[in-house]
């Protein structure tokens, strides 16, 4: 039973706060990310959970033990918790069986060799013992670096940056297949990042930093399609907040009709409120009452995702099947297939 627990961390450097009021759980077995943009803090908490950082309010707690709190610092060498870097950091002078067993090799080499098999297997590189990691592709030495952190049976797993090393294309794959090897040995993981289709690739639950503090704790279908607030949308995927104005607790009027679903409380008949449009929420239509020009397009493979102009000024983005081809300029026609209504209270831009 691995279950990680964040209770209203706050970090600071010197006299400068970096860390706000978080609070988290990761339930045993389960993978959790924290993802936001470069300086909120994500590798400042990582560290907090690997005992390199303390913490100047809140608790953390592994297996239901106190690791960290104000007057409580276990440290980073009795905590149980693996880590994999984006440099993988193998050692070069040692082979690969050496490099698993670093963090063991005090075991029998009976048991030492027992576990480099095991681990070779689970990364899916059997009869690569006595090779050296020069001689492994980075996308294969970056699997060593995951099965060293793994040998030990560590409580928890800390991922940073792990593929930042790696081709854009290469990373979702790699994502993928971390996670197989990840729940194939029932390991609860914390992993960091920038990128949310790595993210969404690996963990089951995600938080999104802005400014050191947590936005929202949730999984990668709800920030997107149920973010909390306009930085978790405008950070999450793509889309246009779509000007509109409440008609009662659960309509609001915009330039393409009524829309309906929970208006917040906050927001009261006439509010001007905002309206979160995902590309994938628009459909091109052979005729509507919304007519709106193309102004952009980019080629995606299967689909295109067009930027489209309405009558009155406003923008909007649509991901449309590759088929149904428009040149720029072209006027179409556009519908609204709202699967979940985001209505935003104020009128941010993103
Ligand atoms: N050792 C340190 N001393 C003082 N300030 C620090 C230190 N390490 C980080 N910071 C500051 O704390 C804030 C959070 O940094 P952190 O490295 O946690 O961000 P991050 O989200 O991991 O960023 P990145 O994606 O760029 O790695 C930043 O403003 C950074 O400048």
């Amino acid at each position: 039973m691995s279950k990680l627990t964040l209770q209203n961390i706050h970090i600071r450097y010197s006299n400068n706060a970096v860390v706000h009021a978080v609070s988290l759980t990761v339930e045993d077995g389960q993978i959790g990310c924290l993802l936001g943009p470069s300086g909120c803090g994500k590798t400042t908490l990582l560290r907090a959970i690997a005992g390199f950082e303390s913490v100047t309010q809140g608790s953390i707690t592994l297996n239901g033990q106190l690791i960290s709190d104000h007057n409580t610092h276990l440290p980073p060498e009795k905590r149980t918790i693996g880590m994999v870097f984006q440099d993988y950091a193998l050692f070069p002078h040692l082979n690969i069986a050496d490099n698993i067993t670093f963090g063991i090799r005090k075991q029998s080499s009976q048991d030492k060799a027992r576990r480099v098999a095991e681990l070779l297997e689970l990364v899916n590189l059997p009869g690569y013992a006595k090779r050296y990691p020069h001689e492994l592709s980075g996308g294969q030495q970056q699997r060593i670096a995951l099965a060293r952190a793994l040998a030990p049976r560590p409580r928890l797993l800390l991922l940073d940056e792990p593929f930042g090393s790696q081709d854009v294309e290469l990373r979702e794959m790699l994502a993928r297949e971390v996670r197989d090897i990840l729940k194939r040995e029932g390991m609860t993981a914390i992993l960091v990042t920038h990128d949310q289709h790595e993210a969404f690739a690996m963990a089951d639950e995600i938080g999104v930093l802005q400014q050191g503090r947590l936005q929202q704790w949730d999984t990668g279908y709800n920030l997107y399609h149920k973010p909390a607030n306009a930085f978790v949308a405008g950070f999450i995927g793509q889309g246009v907040l779509l000007p509109g104005i409440v008609l009662n607790h659960n309509t609001v009027a915009t330039a393409l009709g009524n829309v309906h679903g929970d208006v917040p409380e906050s927001c009261q008949p006439e509010c001007p409120v905002s309206v979160l449009i995902r590309p994938d929420d628009l459909r091109l239509v052979a005729d509507s009452p919304h007519p709106a020009t193309v102004i952009s397009r980019g080629f995606r493979g299967a689909e295109y995702l067009y930027g489209l102009a309405l009558n009155d000024g406003s923008q909007l983005l649509a991901l449309t099947p590759s088929h149904q081809a428009h040149p720029i300029g072209a006027s179409v026609c556009i519908e609204l297939d709202l699967q979940h209504l985001v209505i935003l209270p104020t009128l941010t831009s993103y």
